[in-house]
């Protein structure tokens, strides 16, 4: 669904995006490293290693990417897996890189098996074979390349195949951010946006935000329509209040699908064990959807665990749906 509200969406999180990695607020150890593996790779003078990146949604993994390609100065080329249908595809990709450009492969779990494979003999031996032909006839041309950098993102390494993996010389796991540091995103943010956040509505917008940089600047300009049009103007605390009662973002910051998965976890399946197809399917979400958007943070939070035989509520799960927990007989049973 590629819809204009989708636009103006990308256009708004671009325009509040870290361009150096100076102004990339915490992931304190992740950016440690990766300076680390930058500066190194400059003292050298040759191209980064490959570099890893997972983590949940939204959480800095493509700003990252392209800080990497502004930090060592190289053209930063964009693709993902699931826009890779074919080895081909990817071949092209490759064989049109320059020296030091940065491939960025958002969602790099979902390559096809082919592509993989391609890419990982490009990786270490920077050469890729181009078919040329079909049928019999075909023969294949290796080709090498120049000196590049491969950036994966994925929101799910544990889907990454031990070859691939083995692959990047450096993987990156970015975490929830504390809500201090979603504070200085948020302040960082609405300097761009030119409008002064009070600190109280800083405070409680961090704390509304799931751990997540994207949803804090969501929240954010949405209390700077509420401001506009139903406040005084002021990113003030009744401002905050105001937008998170009308966007029905709770105490903990669960929005509705949030809500939706632990709601049905804890009202149709008893508080569980309950596989996770089967919680999607009953909030008609795919379960990529459910483990990767909503999941991480149930769980940090204490309200979901994962167990081996599925999905179960805990007592602060129902506490904060403000439900009955059934008898203890479901939760040993
Ligand atoms: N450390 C940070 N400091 C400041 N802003 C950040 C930081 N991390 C992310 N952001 C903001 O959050 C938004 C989302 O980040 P980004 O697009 O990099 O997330 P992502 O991890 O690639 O998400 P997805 O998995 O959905 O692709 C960006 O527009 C950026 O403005
Ligand atoms: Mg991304």
């Amino acid at each position: 669904m590629d819809t204009g509200a989708d636009d103006i969406e990308r256009a708004a999180e671009a325009a509040l995006r870290p361009r150096r990695l100076a102004d990339f607020v915490g992931q304190e150890v992740v950016r440690d490293q990766l300076s680390l593996v930058l500066d190194a790779a400059k003292a050298r003078d040759t191209p980064p290693d490959h570099v890893l990146l997972s983590g949940p949604p939204g959480l800095g993994k493509t700003t990252l990417a392209m800080i990497i390609a502004a930090e060592v100065e190289g053209a930063l080329r964009l693709t993902s897996g699931p826009a890779i249908q074919h080895a081909g595809d990817l071949a092209a990709i490759l064989s049109s890189l320059q020296d030091r450009d940065v491939l960025f492969i958002d969602e790099i779990h979902r390559l096809a098996r082919p592509a993989e494979e391609m890419l990982y003999l490009a990786m270490e031996d920077f050469r890729v074979d181009v078919v040329v032909g079909k049928g019999p006839g075909a023969t294949s041309i290796p080709l090498s390349l120049p000196p590049f950098t491969v950036v994966g993102a994925t929101t799910r390494a544990g889907l990454l195949p031990a070859p691939l993996r083995d692959r990047f010389g450096f993987t990156g796991h970015l975490e929830f951010y504390s809500p201090e540091e979603l504070e200085r995103v948020l302040h960082r943010s609405a300097g761009l946006l030119g409008a002064t956040l009070h600190e109280d509505a800083a405070h409680e917008l961090a704390s509304r935000s799931r751990g997540t940089p994207r949803i804090a600047n969501r929240l954010l300009r949405r209390v700077q329509d509420f401001a506009q049009v139903r406040g005084t103007g002021v990113l003030d605390l009744a401002a905050a209040h105001g937008a998170l009662d009308v966007f029905e973002v709770d105490r903990l910051g669960l929005d509705r699908l949030d809500r939706a998965v632990l709601h049905a976890l804890c009202a149709r399946f008893g508080g569980g064990p309950v596989g996770l197809t089967t919680l999607a399917v009953s909030v008609g979400e795919e379960p990529e959807t459910v483990e990767t958007v909503a999941e991480p943070f149930l769980v940090r939070e204490g309200l979901v665990v994962r167990t081996p035989r599925g999905r179960m509520a805990t007592a602060a799960a129902y506490e904060h749906l403000g439900m009955e927990r059934p008898g203890d007989a479901t939760l040993f049973g």
